[in-house]
């Protein structure tokens, strides 16, 4: 199933939540919804399910007119951050719920029950939890009931609402891979919502950064962390440096230093990025872009090393990331002079 939502405009009172959203979901897609709290992705998700209206514009599952469905006509697979299990009933009943609802002509047989709930719990790896009830599993654990309960009913599409977010940074992690080949397996056309910019970068098939209610950019992983379409996703997908400058015939001038540029060809203020792993560390200035700085602190975490250095001209901060294999042979300590050199930046104006 494909969704193709047009147009949507949603206010709260005077406040205007989502500022015409267009986008395509292709059949099958792992899509996640991404952006900082406020953004709107979970306006847009409960739309898309029905809980919520939109005040313009439709929703097409396939050639289906949904905004004209109901939410319960819609056959949507619905899962939440807080797994709305029902406490007093047994993981195999929870799972089993949704079948067991349907309308009597709809309703598969007790055996069919059964053989669905079994499969879907063999699926969750939960077979032998059966009988517990959710105060008895770990959040992790109910998440995937939770999915199993969702999956059930054979829903058309899937919609996930931070479905991970309850959960410590460890669990989040297995339960993303989780995801992305349970997704694999069955296919269901999917959008989840995160303002975990790792876990959908780490799990989409294509990612929608959205902010103050508008979509900023569509793209795969690569896509949207590669070749960032503005200084919002920039920024809001990683850690950045800053540089303040002014662009001039195809070069960047900030403070002391003058780099070449691919992009930004006329004379105007402008502001160049680099994160923090995209700087050459030399003793030496080798050209305009080799960046005096002094060493003000070196933390190592692991096998990566940073580095918070000033410039001499500007009296700003840089962070610098490198593996610990380059630092160990720079041979540098705090208060050193070393010169930072961007392999690349990118400016906005
Ligand atoms: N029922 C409501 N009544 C009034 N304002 C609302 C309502 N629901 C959401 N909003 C506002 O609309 C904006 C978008 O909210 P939404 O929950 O869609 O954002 P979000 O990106 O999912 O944020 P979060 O990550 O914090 O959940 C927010 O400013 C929010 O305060």
């Amino acid at each position: 199933m494909s969704i193709n939502i047009k147009n949507i405009h949603k206010n709260y009172g005077s406040y205007e939540a989502l500022k015409d959203i267009n986008l395509e979901v292709k059949t099958g897609e792992l899509l996640a919804l991404l952006g900082p709290s406020g953004s709107g992705k979970t306006s847009l998700l409960r739309i898309i399910a029905g809980l919520e209206y939109q005040d313009q514009g439709v929703i097409l599952v396939d050639e289906d007119n949904f905004s004209e469905k109901h939410v319960k006509d819609r056959n949507v697979g619905f899962v939440f951050q807080h797994y709305a299990l029902f406490r007093h009933m047994t993981i195999f009943e929870n799972v089993a719920y949704g079948l067991r609802v349907k309308p009597k002509k709809e309703r598969p047989t007790k055996k069919e029950i059964t053989e669905k709930v079994t499969e879907l719990l063999e699926l969750v790896k939960l077979s032998s939890y059966q009988d517990r009830y959710p105060s008895q599993l770990s959040g992790g654990q109910r998440q995937r009931v939770a999915l199993a309960r969702a999956l059930a009913v054979k829903p058309k599409i899937l919609l996930l609402d931070e479905p991970f977010g309850a959960l410590d940074a460890k669990v989040r992690k297995e339960l993303r891979r989780w995801l992305r080949n349970l997704h694999d397996q069955y296919k269901i056309t999917s959008i989840f919502v995160t303002h975990d910019q790792e876990e959908a970068l780490d799990v989409a098939d294509r990612v929608v950064i959205m902010n103050e209610g508008e979509i900023e950019q569509i793209g795969t992983p690569e896509e949207v962390y590669e070749s960032p379409a503005n200084s919002f996703v920039y920024d809001f997908l990683g850690s950045i440096n800053i540089f303040k400058g002014r662009m001039e015939k195809g070069k960047f001038a900030s403070g002391a230093a003058m780099f070449n540029i691919q992009n930004g060809i006329g004379n105007e203020d402008g502001v160049g990025y680099v994160r923090p792993y995209d700087f050459i560390i030399e003793k030496q200035p080798s050209d305009k872009s080799s960046i005096k700085s002094i060493i003000r602190h070196i933390q190592k975490v692991g096998n990566t090393v940073r580095m918070d250095v000033v410039r001499t001209d500007l009296h700003e901060s840089l962070e610098v990331e490198l593996i610990k294999e380059q630092y160990s042979s720079l041979q540098v300590k705090q208060g050193d002079i070393i010169y930072v050199k961007p392999k690349e930046i990118r400016v906005f104006s």
